[in-house]
């Protein structure tokens, strides 16, 4: 039974530069890492949202890493400060490789790994690292991995209670000069997006539901649970389904750091094309990456207006919405009834979506839950991963004016790249 999300880990050509974003720009501390002759490993937090980034060597598929160990099905173990562990990342799995960068393993925390990974094998889930039991001074983790039905995404489940350190064994306290502090203000991941082909969602749900226990979480109350919530206009077109981790306690299990600092749940949509569409940003992201995989995690903040301040005064490039998006029907006396601003959202390019309940007459409360979101700029070097800073004022959906503002900013920036790269090829011929 998955319970929550523990860490997020991603395999790119460069680790440092990518971890120097992370700090510099998003202001995440950089806290631990794992670094030896070919392996380089480092985990980065802000606030509960922890990224482990993983540099992807020349021949780890299979093949002798650069440092001359082989990956863990070799079973070539190295050993260090009394620790063993195969010479290869740790908590995580890369015969799945793409050849781009991308975010490829949701570790989730659990109770018990046994028990979890046995409800994934009686499912007839796939498990590519069977229970492995990594140790140090400070205590031992458990741990297995298991592939997800989407792409190159696996799932690492492990259970640290037994475990005192820092971070995870094999993992120690980043060198000084690497050592950061946290001074932005992303509390935790909110959501993460899969983009994935046409009509492939009904097994993708169903496999969460029989192998992790994961539910059905309804988009906004216009989605139908069969249809999934269609955003669809001239220029958009997308089906999104979602789900999240079930409230464990209802099946006698206990989540692992309940209460008194549980942390708040983690959805998951899957994006899906809709047939007869020309280009779009979901099919972009499946060519450019490969296939289906984790297109962009939204991390919580509890206030944007200062967090994308705090973002672009680092250079971070936020995607903008569409010129007309704010003096849209509705949307001033909108942002004014929640009490917001609209001259500080205009200038962040923070969209906002009031959540109407149908069942409360009372117009004063209808719209007091609410969310406010932005995307920024792709932040590999292909347009296959972004982030997005969202906060969440009581309303847990997703509102379908947001996702059609999202939708033109994220097209109108990879519509802007391909002229570009139009026009390079064309001055190249
Ligand atoms: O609204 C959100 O945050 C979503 O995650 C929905 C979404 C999914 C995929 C897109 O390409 C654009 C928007
Ligand atoms: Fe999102």
């Amino acid at each position: 039974m998955a319970a929550d999300v523990h860490h997020i880990s991603l395999r790119v050509s460069n680790a440092r530069r990518l971890l120097k974003d992370l700090v510099d720009r998003f202001h995440f501390s950089s806290f631990a890492e794992r670094v030896e002759k070919g392996v380089k490993q480092f985990a980065v937090r802000s606030g509960s949202a922890i990224f482990v980034v993983n540099e992807r060597t020349a021949g780890e598929n299979g093949e002798l890493s650069q440092a001359g160990l082989r990956n863990h099905e070799s079973g070539v173990i190295a050993r260090r400060n009394g620790f063993s562990a195969n010479c290869h990342h740790l908590y995580d799995y890369s015969d799945l490789d793409t050849h781009v960068d991308s975010v490829c393993n949701v570790a989730f925390e659990v109770e018990d790994v046994d028990s979890s990974l046995e409800r994934v094998v009686r499912a007839g889930g796939r498990v590519l690292t069977d229970i492995k039991v990594t140790e140090d001074e400070k205590g031992s983790v458990t741990h297995a991995v298991v592939q997800s039905p989407i792409g190159n995404v696996v799932h690492t489940l492990l259970d640290k209670k037994l475990y005192k350190g820092l971070f995870l064994p094999g993992f120690e306290a980043s060198g000084a000069s690497r050592m950061t502090k946290s001074t932005g203000r992303l509390s935790h991941f909110d959501h993460v997006t899969y983009a994935c082909p046409m009509s492939s969602s009904p097994p993708i749900l169903e496999w969460y539901e029989r192998c992790l226990g994961l539910k059905r979480f309804l988009v906004n109350r216009d989605e139908s649970e069969d249809q999934g919530f269609i955003v669809q206009g001239a220029d958009v077109g997308m089906r999104l389904k979602a789900f999240e981790y079930w409230k464990c306690a209802k099946e006698g299990l206990r989540m692992p750091g309940s209460s008194p600092d549980v942390k708040p749940k983690v959805k998951f949509v899957i994006a899906e094309p809709l047939p007869g569409q020309g280009p779009n940003q979901v099919e972009t992201f499946l060519e450019q990456h490969g296939g289906p995989g984790i297109q962009h995690i939204g991390l919580h903040t509890p206030d944007i207006i200062s967090s994308t301040r705090q973002l672009r005064a680092a250079h971070v490039q936020l995607l903008k919405p569409p010129d007309t998006y704010y003096s849209e029907i509705g949307k001033l006396s909108e942002i004014n009834q929640v009490g917001q601003c609209l001259t500080a959202l205009r200038e962040n390019g923070v969209l906002l979506d009031a959540e109407a309940d149908a069942t409360d007459n009372d117009t004063r409360n209808n719209n007091q839950r609410y969310l406010m979101q932005v995307f920024t700029k792709p932040i590999f070097d292909e347009d296959t991963f972004f982030l997005e800073i969202i906060q969440r004022c009581g309303a847990t959906g997703f509102g379908a004016g947001n996702i059609t503002a999202l939708w033109r900013s994220v097209q109108a920036y990879l519509d802007q790249r391909e002229q570009l790269d139009n026009s390079k090829n064309k001055l190249s011929q």
